[in-house]
């Protein structure tokens, strides 16, 4: 599921390097080091740098995971050296460090429980700016940061916007204990809903991945998700699952960048 952009350049080895070599990741984290071989790349970029736009001084904001939020990351590194003041909430371990190699300030939701902004990419976007995130595996943090927030925009390439979400296997993340009857749970709430798939325990290096929070991400290929809301309170309410990666009701705007231009979705 993490080979949707397989090509070349920065995007290409965030994404392997997300799902396989978390070090690698954190080595090569800044997005400036890499040349934009990648269409989609620079796109992401351009989203992340027109997200900017949005940033004001004195702002509380939630940062984003993933390869087009970490072009934001370094962005606002440049904008702080330049004496913009900022704190930032990080969605996941790599967005710290990411955070840190560029000197953007860092808080947490107990210091500061209440953001202005948070800025996150996606893996789809659909109708109603509705969303689903957790190919980086951060998607409980985000939708916590994303909560915390008074507004969520989302960055993404064009390619992330679809008519109907679910060609992106949905991230649900579980529980480890009784694993095998949460996925059994998510089978038959799924079933009900007239949707039938195959359910992957994620893994990284042969071995299960592991959520920041200690948990593991169970990849929903479910298809074409005609009701979303439906399968979030369905799958919401299964005590094994954490959190699912269906975001809806949270961004308030897209900013999605084409070879066209740059498209601002509004909610
Ligand atoms: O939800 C996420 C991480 O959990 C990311 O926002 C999503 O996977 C998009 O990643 P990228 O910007 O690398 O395409």
């Amino acid at each position: 599921m993490l080979q949707r952009d397989a090509g070349h350049g920065y995007d290409a080895l965030a994404h392997h390097a997300k799902a396989n070599h978390p070090d690698l990741w954190l080595l090569f984290a800044s997005p400036d080091d890499l040349p934009l071989t990648n269409d989609s790349s620079a796109l992401k970029k351009r989203a992340a740098e027109a997200a900017l736009a949005h940033v004001e001084n004195g702002m509380r904001l939630g940062l984003g995971t993933g390869s087009t939020a970490a072009f934001l990351v370094s962005g606002l590194g440049k904008r702080v050296a330049e004496g913009l003041r900022i704190v930032c909430v990080p969605t996941s371990e790599q967005t710290a460090a990411l955070a840190r190699q560029h000197n953007v300030p860092l808080t947490d939701l107990d210091r500061t429980p209440e953001l202005d902004l948070t800025i996150d990419g996606a893996d789809e976007i659909g109708p109603g700016l509705m969303l689903i995130k957790g190919g980086g595996g951060a998607h409980l943090r985000e939708k916590i940061v994303a909560s915390a927030s008074s507004r969520l925009i989302v960055i993404a390439d064009a390619s992330k916007k679809v008519a109907t979400l679910g060609a992106f296997p949905l991230p649900i993340e579980v529980v480890t204990f009784g694993l095998a009857a949460t996925e059994m749970a998510i089978r038959k709430a799924a079933q009900e809903l007239g949707l039938a798939g195959s359910l992957e325990v994620r893994s990284r290096d042969g071995q299960p991945f592991v959520t920041d929070s200690g948990n593991r991400i169970l990849d929903a290929s479910f298809g074409r998700i005609p009701d979303p809301e439906a399968l979030a309170e369905r799958l919401a309410a299964i005590p094994g699952v954490v959190e699912h990666g269906l975001f809806i009701g949270l961004a308030d705007l897209a900013i999605v960048a084409g070879e066209g231009g740059i498209e601002e979705i509004d909610a």
